[in-house]
């Protein structure tokens, strides 16, 4: 095996030299099963060893999550992109902004590696995020139906609902640690709701009652969730099985999958005697609901008899509900917790945030806010969300060349020449280099400042939201006081310097269809949590704010890594926080 392992690593290398770009070599591929297990542990420990020997390429770039630690370091050394060769594959890295866009544009030459994302077809397939071709078009094309405005306007009802009883449970306890949990637990409400129509009041992370033995939809779909990468490493077949001697806690699992399962199907056939029996209104929507409609519907220029290539089957309805669960949860979860933190520190920033909710919403009970009317006008609460995605991007993307080989112009040694990449090759945008770089985004590149989003309306010309000047280069754009305009109604969310600078949904036909319900979901936590309210760090005895604010920030970089298959802070619950009415 060693031997084989060499051999491929020498060919792989060969391959790599004829891209022209600079070359690391790594003995052990990425996304080795067993050295995924072990790769941080092991990876530390040889860091200890004197000189060389502590410090080459296998400390510096084998092991999830190298680019977080490394920054900006790898690209400014070696260039807008490079190459890591292993033993299984070619990994291409590539932060060139143009490039990355064109990649994106050709998504047929440049799919989604989705051997990274076939695992998640726990609960039926294929889904969404793991089909490709004409299939995942199909599929695609029904989901984008369904996540529409009607979805929306739920979203943002429950999210402000449970982001209202957040806040209320925060100012009972005064000091808080509980961020994290609580972040999960509403974005996973919400996503019951979207998704299944079921509703479930906040319990904060202190109130939490054991998780009832007869397995509720709700303990089905939390426990399901949490233990989602168990569940894809071992499929939930493994932990259903009678024979299989499993501790407790793995039985519970089995249980869950067994009850998730049956609730789905429950909600399935509800939904298709609603529909045959014309008794469900429009105003009931689910995601549930609109996936069976639209799959059920025969569309328009299909024959009797072609619908089955056009519908979604119910083991696929069973797979998407479960993707779309995944992939809306932590993302979500994560960012929210994040931003908490970022605006902890920030309390100019919470000033500006509170001061266009005021305005937007005045002194509105959250049971009048209404989506259509205040959504688009609550831009820095959108600010807030695209500052935090951009300088902790949680989701890791992979494309690849397939089987052909692909030409890509890339700017290699400051000049674009064409690159061909071999067949079965892998690209990773590096979003960390794109999003962080002072030549894109100025001087404070580094620095999570939510104002750079914001511009004043007509000062360039007539703006429009989203189609603005990057706030790094719009200095023009901002009022002369103190570099915020004073009006919200006077402003534009500004867009990136480039399309291929801001990857934080992805770009491209395979971007993140969730894009605007987490948009319209974080915008509605924040409404609720920072029109009426204030979150600060719990001083240490004799700390000034300029110190609690330092430690917080710092906390932050130290403590973010990669728990799962995303980034987040491993353990906010270290820095205790303080809750109170602003
Ligand atoms: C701020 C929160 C979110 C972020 C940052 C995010 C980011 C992303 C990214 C970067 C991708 C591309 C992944 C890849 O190519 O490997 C993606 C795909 C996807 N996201 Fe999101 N997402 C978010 C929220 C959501 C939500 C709320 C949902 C569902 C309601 C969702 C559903 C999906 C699905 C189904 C895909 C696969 C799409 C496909 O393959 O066609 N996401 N997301």
């Amino acid at each position: 095996w060693t031997v084989y392992s060499w051999y491929c690593l020498y060919r792989n290398y060969r391959e790599a030299r004829t891209l022209g770009v600079p070359i690391r070599i790594i003995p052990i591929d990425h996304l080795n099963k067993l050295w995924l297990l072990v790769d941080k542990q092991v990876v530390s420990l040889v860091r200890k060893l004197p000189g060389p020997l502590g410090n080459n390429n296998f400390t510096r770039f084998n092991y999830r999550g190298w680019h977080e630690d490394d920054g900006l370091r790898a690209h400014d050394e070696m260039g807008e992109a490079f190459v890591l060769v292993t033993p299984s594959r070619n990994w291409f890295y590539l932060a060139d902004p143009e490039a990355l866009f064109n990649m994106y544009r050709r998504g047929k030459d440049f799919p989604r590696w989705v051997e990274i994302t076939k695992m998640l077809d726990v609960f039926g397939g294929p889904t969404i995020a793991t089909a490709s071709g004409e299939q995942w078009r199909r599929i695609r094309k029904i989901s984008n139906s369904c996540l529409n405005e009607q979805c929306n306007a739920v979203v943002w009802a429950e999210s402000a609902a449970l982001g209202d009883a957040m806040a209320q449970y925060w100012a009972s306890r005064g000091v808080f640690t509980s961020v994290g949990e609580d972040s999960r637990t509403v974005t996973l409400h919400v996503l019951s709701k979207a998704c299944f129509g079921q509703s479930f009041a906040f319990e904060g992370h202190d109130e939490r009652r054991p998780a009832s033995a007869s397995a509720s939809f709700r303990f089905s779909l939390l426990t399901v969730m949490e233990n989602a990468l168990l569940l894809m490493a071992l499929t939930p077949r493994f932990f259903t099985n009678p024979w299989m001697p499993l501790p407790a806690a793995w039985r519970r699992l089995g249980k869950a999958c067994d009850e998730f399962r049956s609730h789905m199907s429950y909600f399935y056939n509800r939904e298709v005697r609603a529909l045959k029996e014309g008794g469900r209104q429009k105003a009931d929507y689910t995601l549930m609901a609109a996936l069976v409609r639209a799959s059920q519907q025969r569309p328009e220029g299909k024959e009797e008899g072609e619908d089955q290539f056009a519908n979604l089957t119910e083991a696929e309805i069973y797979g998407n509900m479960f993707v779309f669960a995944f992939a809306g949860h932590d993302t979500t979860a994560h960012l929210l917790t994040y931003a908490v933190f970022f605006l902890a520190a920030n309390p100019s920033v919470q000033d500006w945030l509170a001061s266009e909710l005021r305005h937007v919403l005045g002194d509105r009970p959250r049971s009048q806010w209404d989506y259509h009317a205040d959504f688009p006008r609550l831009r820095r609460c959108l600010a807030v969300l695209y500052e935090t995605l951009r300088v902790k991007t949680p989701v890791c993307e992979v494309k690849w060349t397939a089987d052909r080989a692909q030409q890509l112009d890339v700017h290699v040694a400051g000049r674009a020449q064409p690159v061909t990449l071999p067949p079965r090759t892998l690209i990773i945008p590096s979003y960390l280099y794109v999003h962080k770089h002072v030549r894109y985004w100025g001087p404070d590149a580094g620095e999570w400042r939510p104002e750079r989003w914001i511009g004043v309306r007509g000062v360039f010309g007539d703006n429009v939201d989203g189609e603005g000047w990057h706030a790094g280069n719009n200095d023009a754009c901002r009022s002369a006081k103190g570099g915020r305009s004073s009006c919200p109604e006077e402003e534009v969310l500004l867009s990136p310097p480039s399309r291929g600078n801001y990857l934080g949904w992805s770009e491209g036909a395979r971007d993140c269809p969730g894009k605007r319900f987490s948009q319209v979901e974080w915008v509605a936590f924040l409404a609720a949590l920072f029109r009426d309210w204030k979150v600060e760090p719990q001083r240490r005895e004799g700390e000034t704010f300029a110190d609690a604010r330092t430690r917080v920030l710092d906390f932050v970089e130290a403590d973010s890594g990669y728990g799962g298959l995303l980034l987040q802070l491993m353990h906010p619950e270290k820095v205790p926080l303080v809750w109170s009415r602003r």
